[in-house]
């Protein structure tokens, strides 16, 4: 097969069905040989339609006599992707979006509802024609942004709770867009120079990005990452440029011993043994064997020997406490902060995963403290822009730990830029065009025991 519309449904029939967005999609790139212009599309229609899902449904809902939800599932999914291709993909010509979504209902059991599908189309256009907007939208504030943008009304309050409207409205926007891939470069094996010059030698352009010394982002369509020159090599790692500022802030030195408590896949743990210069020793720990099993694969790619691996709860492992110089708890998170990279996320969270999340991290941050010897330092990171799972965690955390106290960054460091009046850095991606992220780096006092 290779029509990727058909390949389309295919997958969203998956996404649909519970399956991760990124999963289902890579399974089909996997099975179905497609030449990279139809890769890109096909990439394009999964993720555009799982993201403007909630848009997609109302202006269903504002054409057809039956609400979207009512309509047979393929039908719906058909349609997202008609009106998908209207609405946001200016590269394909009006009639042609049509036309593909007729075909693709005609070949997919509802040969007698194409000119149903044809004509909410062809409505759809007309309206566009009249006005810039042809989505009715509701009065009522948080709904009117929540369906303009596509998010669920939670998300838009969470937001409101922390930025003006306008700038609610911007990070919608900015959540929309097709994610950046920017890269770390491994310091032990190369420089920069040496992968700007490589990379400009195949045609792929990058720029630097201020306040990250390692830090490259690649700008424009670079195809598979492992074909990037200085993969198998080990000369970088993809990672996102907040989330390089955490291992800046947790500041390891070569020599010490450092716990990572939620380790996998290893971003961060290869950026804390390259800053340690690979001497030390540094405990990997996560939970889940299979995400180690990657981390494992990444030092070795990145040729890094100070790293060991421990499968297992940080919520226990007493092996480790008062034995960390520096510990590292990258906790589970909503990923409010990284919606832009996970298009079917903004449907998976809810208020009630947020909340069993935020016990999770307390539950670890109480714990792996323990980790800490007496004037060492821990480093609490998400990537959610969520206050329950943030700043909510950290104060409560000090309210009843005493020996333990904010470290905010240095004023010569980096991370300033990011940091708040009470020590903690927040990253807003739509003021610093990079991942959400929030950090804060904590020290006990040397008289704990
Ligand atoms: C945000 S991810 C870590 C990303 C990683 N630090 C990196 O930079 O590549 C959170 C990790 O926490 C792990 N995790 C969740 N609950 C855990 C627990 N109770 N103990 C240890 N690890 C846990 C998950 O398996 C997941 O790998």
């Amino acid at each position: 097969m290779t029509n990727p519309r058909q390949i389309a449904l295919i997958a969203l029939r998956d996404i649909h069905a519970g399956a991760y967005a990124d999963v289902a999609l890579n399974k089909v790139l996997q099975k179905f040989s497609l030449p990279n212009l139809d890769r890109g599309l096909l990439t394009e229609l999964v993720y555009g339609t799982v993201r403007r899902q909630r848009t997609l449904d109302a202006i269903i809902n504002q054409l057809a006599s039956k609400k979207s939800h009512q309509q047979p599932k393929d039908l719906r999914t058909i349609l997202h992707l008609g009106l998908y291709q209207l609405r946001y993909q200016e590269r394909i010509p009006p009639s042609a979006a049509v036309n593909t979504t007729v075909e693709l209902a005609k070949n997919n059991g509802f040969a007698g509802l194409t000119g149903f599908v044809n004509g909410l189309l062809r409505q759809y256009i007309r309206l566009g024609e009249k006005s810039p907007e042809p989505l009715k939208l509701p009065e009522n504030p948080v709904q009117r942004l929540g369906i303009l943008h596509s998010f669920p009304d939670w998300i838009i309050e969470v937001w409101l709770e922390q930025l003006s409207w306008a700038e609610t409205e911007q990070l919608c926007q900015w959540m929309n867009q097709t994610p950046t891939i920017d890269l770390r470069i491994n310091p032990l094996r190369t420089t920069i120079e040496e992968v700007e010059e490589a990379l400009q030698s195949v045609g792929i352009l990058t720029r630097r990005i201020a306040h990250l010394p390692q830090a490259l982002r690649l700008i424009g369509n670079t195809g598979a990452i492992q074909n990037i020159p200085g993969f198998s090599q080990g000369w970088w790692s993809v990672q996102d440029a907040s989330a390089q500022l955490v291992g800046y802030l947790l500041n390891p030195q070569p020599g010490e011993v450092v716990i990572d408590a939620c380790a996998a896949p290893g971003g961060k743990t290869t950026h804390i043994a390259e800053l340690m210069q690979d001497q030390g020793k540094i405990w990997a720990g996560d939970r889940t064997a299979s995400r180690l099993a990657k981390l494992k694969e990444n030092a070795r790619r990145l040729h890094l020997q100070s790293i060991h691996i421990c499968t297992g709860d940080s919520r226990h492992l007493p092996q480790f406490y008062h034995t960390g110089d520096r510990v590292l708890l990258d906790a589970p998170c909503s990923g409010l902060g990284t919606l832009h990279r996970h298009p079917d996320a903004r449907w998976r969270q809810t208020p009630e995963s947020v909340v069993e999340l935020s016990r999770l991290q307390s539950q670890l941050i109480a714990n792996t403290s323990k980790f800490v010897k007496p004037g060492g330092i821990l480093v609490y990171a998400t990537c959610t822009l969520h206050p329950k799972e943030n700043e909510d965690v950290i104060s409560t955390f000090l309210a009843s730990h005493p020996h333990w106290q904010i470290q905010p960054p240095r004023v010569d460091s980096p991370q300033l830029a990011y940091s708040t009046p009470q020590g903690w850095l927040k990253v807003w991606p739509h003021r610093e065009n990079m991942d959400g992220f929030f950090m804060v780096r904590l020290r006990k006092t040397n008289n704990s025991e």
